[in-house]
């Protein structure tokens, strides 16, 4: 949390600010009970005066009740003070009602503000994790963090600039014009405070708990709600609405029953702290009863001060609470504070040290695969085992093998989506780690496995990535890879709104602009990891047949499931568990690798395969 008030210093002059501002609002608060008892005090003040020898005289102090015939009480208002103290007050009131607003705008502009930072460095974070990162944390608790987590800190923060300097302002102020008017009746309040404290401590144990597993609920939730959204399709084409809807009762029946309970003792707390309240002030009218009469409250001036004292004690138990709600709001945004520090410290695994040596040089998008081997950070043993290939630009490099042996791994090491944990993987004889990533993945066309689009047109998805590309590009890049006869059957064509996600497209739709997105940006090396799988298959030979026409430079890898999209491929890559156990022609492969024989044979007769 220390590290989440790093940000108040770019508003260092707005906190001083806060911070004056807070200091006056505390002093009018402590300064208009002294004035009214002023006012009661001076303004209605009385004399008292006894009969001697028929003539009433002016005396300190008598008692009505003993003798009302031979003392009594003369009213001597003076008007004069009372406008005096109310013209005072008028204008303290106006000066801290105008110091709160300051206090309330200022306070809530640098919270807000600092909320807007965190989530800005959050953000460029996840931006630079690698994609093992972000994957082993999870989409739902990385937007729980960057939103309801950052909420927590940011409600802190503006409470913490509101009452750091106003409760022990307003506690040690009210305590000492307290005791100025009477230690008796300050000690009588201040023995309500142990009291207020217990409650508070209790509460406080009960609820803290709460708190916390509340956070970690609402994650949960985030968490069944996004699945249930995202696989809509699967939960109703497998009949488990049910399931889905008992799984989301669960978790928000979790959620509820914690926040009701932290509910139930926080009502609890209100009207407990009320009648402690009310106890004290029952108190001192008690003690105060007891003091007139003994003789030691004597004058307006003495019930003046009792009126005072009523306030202080209000603003003294007050003070206390307000701490104590600090100090609960602490633990909630102390909780938050580490959940999105655990992220903006996370190194990812990706670090781009190289420096501008290649920026400017001109790949050919020759890739060398060096006895490759790659094991997941936490995993045991290696996804890839000496992987080694050579491929020329113009070549196509095809990469089968059966679910799990590591083809799309192999083509995400060449972006350095993950990096390689043995061998050596070189671009045009340069080692890739010594390219900027930038340039890197700028010379790769990347199409993932799950075409992504984004909410937009379609020429913004093909545009993406390009800095203004020409109409006629967009276009040319949609012809290549067979997107414009749907993009033209569209009423708005190439300005047709895509929803989020691509959803208001087919899946084969999806890809094809996937491909053209990766088309327009004339990479030297294309990577399409299963980007045909959703083609049927004379499109997915005809999109072939342009990129090969078109795209003549270009090194291209296919990873693939279907043998008729990679038979002719220059050099087709078998893999099993990991490791290359066949690389060559279609044909040479049929002949020398066994597995590849099953996986032809598996799809196709053996006149077809031939
Ligand atoms: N983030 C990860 N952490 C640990 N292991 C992973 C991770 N991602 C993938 N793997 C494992 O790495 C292996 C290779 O995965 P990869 O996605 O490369 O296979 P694939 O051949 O492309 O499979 P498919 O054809 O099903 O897409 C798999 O066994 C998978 O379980």
């Amino acid at each position: 949390m220390k590290k989440m008030f790093n940000y108040l210093k770019p508003y260092k002059l707005q906190v001083f600010f806060i911070l004056i501002l807070v200091t006056f609002t505390a002093l009018g608060m402590l300064l208009l009970p002294d004035y009214m008892s002023k006012i009661i005090g001076e303004g209605l003040d009385a004399e008292y005066q006894v009969l001697v020898d028929n003539e009433w005289q002016v005396v300190e102090e008598c008692s009505i009740e003993v003798n009302p015939d031979t003392c009594r009480v003369i009213q001597t208002s003076d008007f004069n003070v009372i406008l005096k103290y109310g013209g005072i007050m008028l204008l303290v009131t106006l000066a801290s009602t105008l110091s709160f607003i300051g206090l309330m705008y200022l306070s809530s502009d640098v919270s807000s503000k600092v909320g807007r930072d965190i989530r800005r460095d959050y953000y460029n974070k996840i931006n630079d994790l690698s994609i093992y990162e972000t994957g082993k944390f999870g989409t739902s608790t990385l937007i729980t963090r960057a939103t309801n987590d950052v909420m927590q800190v940011q409600n802190f923060l503006i409470m913490a600039l509101r009452m750091v300097l106003r409760i022990p302002i307003i506690f040690i102020g009210a305590l000492v014009f307290s005791l100025q008017k009477s230690v008796t009746l300050t000690l009588v309040i201040l023995a309500g405070v142990p009291l207020l404290g217990i409650v508070i401590v209790i509460a406080f144990k009960l609820v803290l708990p709460l708190f916390k597993l509340f956070q970690k609920r609402v994650d949960k939730m985030t968490l069944v709600t996004r699945e249930s959204i995202n696989g809509v399709r699967v939960i109703r084409a497998f009949g488990q609405g049910d399931r889905e809807v008992e799984k989301f009762n669960e978790s928000n029946q979790d959620l509820a029953d914690v926040g009701l309970k932290a509910g139930k003792i926080m009502a609890t707390l209100n009207p407990t702290i009320n009648l402690i309240f009310n106890l004290v002030i029952l108190a001192v009218v008690f003690f105060a009863y007891h003091m007139v009469l003994d003789g030691k409250i004597i004058d307006y001036q003495g019930l003046g001060n009792v009126s005072a004292l009523i306030q202080y004690a209000m603003q003294m138990l007050f003070s206390i609470l307000m701490l104590t709600m600090t100090f609960i709001m602490y633990p909630r945004a102390e909780v938050s504070g580490k959940r999105i520090q655990e992220i903006l410290e996370l190194e990812s695994s990706i670090i781009d040290t190289a420096d501008d040596s290649y920026s400017d040089f001109n790949f050919k998008g020759e890739v060398d695969f060096n006895e490759v081997s790659f094991k997941f950070p936490d995993a045991e043993k290696n996804v890839l085992d000496n992987i080694s290939f050579n491929a020329k630009p113009g070549e196509t490099i095809a990469i089968i093998g059966s679910t799990g042996s590591g083809k799309s791994t192999v083509v995400n090491l060449l972006p350095r989506f993950f990096d390689i944990t043995g061998g050596s993987l070189k671009i045009d004889g340069v080692d890739i780690k010594n390219i900027k990533l930038s340039k890197l993945r700028s010379l790769i066309g990347f199409v993932p496995q799950t075409a992504t689009l984004f909410s937009g047109t379609i020429k913004s998805n093909i545009a993406y990535g390009v800095e203004e590309p020409s109409d006629e590009e967009i276009v040319k890049a949609a012809q290549i890879a067979q997107a414009e006869e749907f993009i033209l059957e569209l009423d708005d064509t190439y300005d047709a709104v895509v929803e989020q996600s691509g959803n208001n497209f087919s899946g084969g739709q999806k890809q094809r602009l996937s491909i053209a997105r990766a088309i327009i940006r004339k990479p030297k090396i294309f990577v399409f990891d299963d980007s045909f799988s959703a083609l049927d298959f004379k499109t997915d030979s005809t999109l072939r047949k342009a990129l090969k026409e078109e795209i003549k430079d270009a090194t291209i890898f296919i990873v693939a499931q279907r043998i008729g999209t990679i038979m002719d491929a220059d050099k087709i890559i078998v893999l099993q568990e990991g490791k290359m156990v066949g690389i060559g022609k279609h044909k040479e492969l049929l002949d020398t690798c066994e597995v590849y024989k099953e996986i032809a044979l598996s799809q196709l007769d053996e006149e077809e395969i031939r």
